[in-house]
Order: C-alpha cells, then sequence, then structure tokens
C-alpha cells in the first residue's frame, strides 16, 4: 500500500509521529477540529489516526476521496463508521493491546474506591474537615465481582482483584467455562450472575446487544446494596435506571469513567455522593499512550511493506487488498 500523508486528528503520543517521520511520511497534527474542518481537509490524506474524541462519521469518510486508512490509537472504533468505511474500501485498524493494563489497573482503583470513600474523604479533608466518623468502608476480601467481558482487560481485573481475595466470576459469550477457569473465573449466565455479585465491572465494546446491559430490570435482579463500575464504554449502563438505583439504594455505589454521552452533562450522575467519576482516562496512562501510538504506526509500516497479514489490529481485514 502506498501511504504518504498521515492526519493525527487526536491526542497521539509522539512515538507515532517519530515512527513514521523515519520513513519520510509527512504528518500533520491537527486536534480538536470541527466535523466540518475535518471534511474540509480529509481529502489531502491517505491515513487518518484518531482517539475517541474525533467522530469518524459517514460525511468524514465520503469526503476522504484519498483515505485508505482509518487507525484508532485505542481500541474502541465506535467513534468510526466502520460500514461506511468497509464499503468505501478504507481499512479501519485499532490497536488492541497497549492500553489493557491502563483500564484494567484504572478499574481495580474503581473497585477499591467504592469499598473505600477515599475521594469523598480526601475532598472533605482539603475543605478544612478533619471527618472521622462519615467514612466507614467495606472490605473486599471475600466479596463477590461480577467481570461481564473475559477479554484482555476483563482477565487482568480478575487476576489482580483475586490478590485482595475476591472471588471473581464472570461471563462472556465467546470464552467458555474452561478457559475462564484457567485465569480463575466461576463461568457463569447472566441471570446466574446478578444475585450473587458484591460488585459488577463492565469489560464490554457497546454493541446492540451490550446496549442499556446495566437496566432497570437487571438491577432489580441484583443483590441490595451492589456496586456498578464501567470503564468500558458508556451506553452499556442506561444511567436514568443507574441513577434511580442510587437513589432507592439498590446500588450502593457506582464508579464511572464512561459514559452514554460524552463530554457528560448528566449533572445529577456525576454529583450523586455514591458516585465516583473520572473522564474517559482507561487508556491515559504515559505507557499506554505510548504503546498505542507504537503500535498503530507499526501496523501502518507493515501494511505500506505489503506484509498485511501482520496486521494485528485490522477490524474490516477483508479490505486489506
Ligand atoms: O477504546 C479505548 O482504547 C479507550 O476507551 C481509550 O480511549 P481514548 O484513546 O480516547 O482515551
Amino acid at each position: 500500500m502506498i501511504l504518504k500523508k498521515v492526519l493525527i486528528a487526536d491526542a497521539v503520543d509522539k512515538a507515532a509521529v517519530d515512527i513514521l517521520l523515519k520513513r519520510n511520511i509527512q504528518v500533520d497534527i491537527k486536534t480538536k477540529l470541527t466535523n466540518r474542518e475535518l471534511i474540509s481537509i480529509i481529502r489531502d490524506y491517505d491515513v487518518l489516526i484518531v482517539r475517541s474524541a474525533t467522530k469518524v462519521t459517514k460525511e468524514v469518510i465520503d469526503a476522504g476521496k484519498n483515505l485508505r486508512v482509518i487507525g484508532r490509537a485505542g481500541v474502541g472504533v465506535d467513534n468510526i463508521d466502520v460500514d461506511v468505511a468497509t464499503r468505501n474500501r478504507v481499512l479501519v485498524i485499532n490497536a488492541p493491546g497497549g492500553n489493557t493494563i491502563a483500564a484494567a489497573e484504572l478499574t481495580c482503583i474503581m473497585i477499591l474506591s467504592l469499598a473505600r470513600p477515599v475521594v469523598a474523604a480526601c475532598s472533605k479533608l482539603k475543605s478544612g474537615v478533619w471527618d472521622k466518623e462519615s467514612f466507614k468502608g467495606n472490605e473486599v476480601m471475600n466479596k463477590t465481582l461480577a467481570i461481564i467481558g473475559l477479554g484482555r482487560i476483563g482477565r487482568e481485573v480478575a487476576r489482580r482483584m483475586q490478590a485482595f481475595n475476591m472471588r471473581t466470576i464472570g461471563f462472556d459469550p465467546f470464552v467458555t467455562p474452561e478457559v475462564a477457569r484457567s485465569f480463575g473465573v466461576e463461568y457463569m449466565e447472566l441471570e446466574k450472575i446478578w444475585p450473587l455479585a458484591d460488585y459488577i465491572t463492565l469489560h464490554v465494546p457497546l454493541l446492540e446487544a451490550t446496549r442499556g446491559l446495566i437496566n432497570s430490570i437487571t438491577l432489580s435482579k441484583c443483590k441490595k446494596g451492589v456496586r456498578i463500575i464501567n470503564c468500558s464504554r458508556g451506553g452499556t449502563i442506561n444511567e436514568k435506571a443507574l441513577l434511580e438505583g442510587l437513589n432507592s439504594g439498590q446500588v450502593a455505589g457506582a464508579a464511572l469513567d464512561v459514559y452514554e454521552e460524552e463530554p457528560c452533562k448528566f449533572t445529577e450522575l456525576l454529583e450523586h455522593p455514591k458516585v465516583v467519576c473520572t473522564p474517559h482516562l482507561g487508556a491515559s496512562t504515559r505507557e499506554a499512550q505510548f504503546k498505542v501510538a507504537e503500535e498503530i504506526s507499526l501496523q501502518i509500516l507493515t501494511l505500506m511493506d505489503g506484509d498485511s497479514l501482520h496486521v494485528p489490529g485490522a477490524v474490516n481485514a477483508d479490505v486489506i487488498p
């Protein structure tokens, strides 16, 4: 594949530029473009690299008359219209492994921050109040953690939380009970999971099958006082139902990194005293950003070398010539 001009449209680590420049590829960095601005310039590029902020819509792809590759420096491609890309013979690639550990570690922090109210206690102390009474937490030892989605990230979460002596149960339609057992997870169908879990963490992509997976019905099947963690994709939780659950006491806490709409404007949820929230920081470590930038740019070089069999992040591989 001949690829000469790359547009980086989101905040991608410099490693990507360094790798591409070594092969004399022209790299332009233009972040925070509006959709209209992106549409007006995309025709000049063979490759577009994004994270999750830029929405690569049908209009953008149609305007990209010379576009051959869209690279996602990260995992989720739900900000890219992959169907239209496929129809237009534009290859979509992602960096499937680079931010696994960052996302798994943030999830563990979220679980622990629901068990021990560190965030609330810290803000109170910073506001000048020494309050030792209001922040009694819980131990996670011997509690049950349900992991929905047993892919790369779900497995790393399981291994880490087992070190805290949590019982780990889980479900994934693409994983067998034997495989789940190999990393210490007791495999169960969702209907069995809901009433057992003290904590539920989601590690699924946003698909029609996972949209609103946590909703008023599934929450009503859970133990009273369940805690919900989401560092996967917004939209997998029905936020209105979650808020109702928090208000009724059915849900004892929620730790959210991703939202139905980003940036999230659902202030009632964000400001809820039982909610710990971060602005989609799952992949935001120096190490992860270096790795995804390196992973995506090396795949671009591999495509240039015609070695398409070694492009692990090809999302619509049938487009590869
Ligand atoms: O899908 C991903 O890779 C993560 O959600 C990270 O998204 P980001 O690159 O926009 O931080």
